[in-house]
C-alpha cells in the first residue's frame, strides 16, 4: 500500500483535496449554487451552531452524492455492545481481566462492528453525558459495509494488529502504540490483517481536548502537532448487492442500505475531523527531586465535565521513562479515589503488577475502591536502591479515568468468562511493618 499522507496538528482549520480533482473546494463560500465537479456540499456539525467559537467543530464534505440518499434504517442485531447499566447487579470489587480472546477467522469470520463488546460505561446517550468503554476483538476486515456512532467519539487504542480505517475524511492508518479518534457521526469501515484487539473509550456529548498545561508552560504532553489527520479520499463505486451503512444510535445498532460507496466525498474543509496520534511522541512529565506525581502529569487528551478540573474521561498513558526520585516509594502509591479507573495494557507490563495484568486485558477500580501495588512490588520498591531507573521500558500501560461511577456490562461480568477471580490476593501477602518504638524501619 501507497505510504498515506496527513496533515498535522489538533483541532486545524483543515482543507483538503483528492489531487484527481483539483479545485474541488469551492473558494470563498460554502455553498456555491452548483459545485466543482458537479459535487453535492454537505455539512457535518459536532457541536451546537452556537457554541463559542473555541469550541465551534463543523466540516464541509464535497461528496459524490450526499449521505441523505439510503434507505430507512433497520434493527440490527448485535448482542454484546450495550448501554444498559442495569444488566448485572453493581459491584465495587477490583475487577482484572485477562487477555479477551479473539475469534480465530478459522472457526467464524468477525469484523470490527461484530466485534465490538461494551465491558462497562456510564450515564445517558440521550442527555449527551457520559462514556461506555468497549473491547474489540475481530479478524476479518468490513466489506461494503461502515460504521457510525451517533451517540458518541471513539478513541480507539489498538493492542493488536493494524487497522487500516477509510474514513469519510481519507484514510488512516493505526498501529498498536497509537491512538486514533473517530468523532460522533464520522462514517468508517476497518480493515484487520489477522488477529486485531483493542480498546474503545467512547465519550458522549464531548469532544476530546488536549490538556491545559498551567505551569509546566507552552509545550510538552502531547504536542498539537503530532495529531495527524488524513487526506480527502474518494471512491466512485456503486454497489449493486447493496452497501450497509451502521450506525450505533441510542446503544442499538441500526443498519441502512444504499447502492454507493459512502467513502465518495472529492474534497473536504473544516475543523471537526478525526485523527491519531503516535504515544511514542508523548513528552514525559516527571518527578526529579522526590515523591510520586499524580497521573493527571501523563494526560494525553481530556473530555472535561461542566465541573472545572473534573473530566467525564481523561485519556493517560504510563509511558517509558527515568524514574530518580529520591527517598521515594516509586511505584503508584496505594489510592482510593472519587474517579473511577479503567486500565489496559497495549504491551509490557504494569509497574504496579509485573504479574496478571497482562497486554490485551484490563482491569477496573471503581470509585473509592482501594488499589494499588501487588505485594511483591510493595516489597521490591520499598527495599531498591534508588538510582535512576529506566521504568516501563518498552510497555504501554494506558487509563481510561472518568468522574462517573461505572458499571460492568454482563459481557464484562459473565459472558467473556475473563474475569480473574483471584485478583484480590494480590494484595493478601502485604504484611504490617508497624515497630512500634522503632522509627526507622530497613525493609
Ligand atoms: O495504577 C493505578 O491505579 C493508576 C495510578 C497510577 C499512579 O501512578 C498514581 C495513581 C494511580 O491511580
Ligand atoms: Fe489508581
Amino acid at each position: 500500500m501507497a505510504e498515506l499522507k496527513y496533515m498535522s496538528g489538533f483541532g486545524n482549520e483543515f482543507s483538503s483535496e483528492d489531487p484527481r480533482c483539483p479545485g474541488a473546494l469551492p473558494e470563498g463560500q460554502n455553498n456555491p449554487q452548483v459545485c466543482p465537479y458537479g459535487l453535492y456540499a454537505e455539512q457535518l456539525s459536532g457541536s451546537a451552531f452556537t457554541c463559542p467559537r473555541a469550541s465551534n467543530k463543523r466540516s464541509w464534505l464535497y461528496r459524490i452524492l450526499p449521505s441523505v440518499r439510503h434507505k430507512p434504517f433497520q434493527a440490527l442485531e448485535q448482542k454484546h455492545l450495550t448501554h444498559n447499566w442495569d444488566e448485572v447487579e453493581p459491584d465495587p470489587n477490583q475487577l482484572r481481566w485477562k487477555p479477551f480472546h479473539i475469534p480465530k477467522a478459522e472457526e467464524k469470520k468477525v469484523d470490527f462492528v461484530e466485534g465490538l463488546h461494551t465491558v462497562c460505561g456510564a450515564g445517558d446517550v440521550r442527555s449527551r453525558n457520559g462514556i461506555a468503554i468497549h473491547i474489540y476483538t475481530c479478524n476479518t476486515s468490513m466489506t461494503d459495509r461502515c460504521f457510525y456512532s451517533s451517540d458518541g467519539d471513539f478513541l480507539i487504542a489498538p493492542q493488536k494488529g493494524n487497522l487500516l480505517i477509510v474514513t469519510e475524511f481519507g484514510k488512516i492508518l493505526v498501529e498498536p502504540n497509537e491512538i486514533c479518534v473517530i468523532q460522533q457521526g464520522m462514517r468508517f469501515s476497518v480493515e484487520v490483517f489477522g488477529e486485531t484487539r483493542g480498546y474503545i473509550l467512547e465519550v458522549f456529548g464531548v469532544h476530546f481536548e488536549l490538556p491545559d498545561l498551567g505551569p509546566i508552560g507552552a509545550n510538552g504532553l502531547a504536542n498539537p502537532r503530532d495529531f495527524l489527520t488524513p487526506v480527502a479520499w474518494y471512491e466512485e463505486r456503486t454497489v449493486p448487492g447493496g452497501y450497509s451503512v451502521i450506525s450505533k444510535y441510542q446503544g442499538k445498532l441500526f443498519v441502512s442500505v444504499q447502492d454507493f460507496s459512502p467513502f465518495n466525498v472529492v474534497a473536504w474543509h473544516g475543523n471537526y475531523a478525526p485523527y491519531k496520534y503516535n504515544l511514542e511522541n508523548f513528552m514525559v512529565i516527571n518527578s526529579v527531586a522526590f515523591d510520586h506525581a499524580d497521573p493527571s502529569i501523563f494526560t494525553v487528551l481530556t473530555a472535561k465535565s461542566l465541573r472545572p478540573g473534573v473530566a467525564i474521561a481523561d485519556f493517560v498513558i504510563f509511558p517509558p521513562r527515568w524514574g530518580v526520585a529520591n527517598k521515594t516509594f516509586r511505584p503508584p502509591y496505594y489510592h482510593r479515589n472519587c474517579m473511577s479507573e479503567f486500565m489496559g495494557l497495549i504491551k509490557g507490563h504494569y509497574e504496579a503488577k509485573e504479574g496478571g495484568f497482562q497486554p490485551g486485558g484490563g482491569s477496573l477500580h471503581s470509585a473509592m475502591t482501594p488499589h494499588g501495588p501487588d505485594a511483591e512490588c510493595f516489597e521490591k520498591a520499598s527495599a531498591a536502591k534508588l538510582e535512576p531507573e529506566r521504568v516501563a521500558a518498552g510497555t504501554m500501560a494506558f487509563m481510561f479515568e472518568s468522574s462517573l461511577s461505572m458499571a460492568v456490562t454482563r459481557w464484562g461480568i459473565e459472558t467473556c468468562s475473563r474475569l480473574d477471580k483471584e485478583y484480590y490476593r494480590c494484595w493478601e501477602s502485604l504484611r504490617s511493618h508497624f515497630r512500634p518504638g522503632q522509627k526507622t524501619v530497613t525493609m
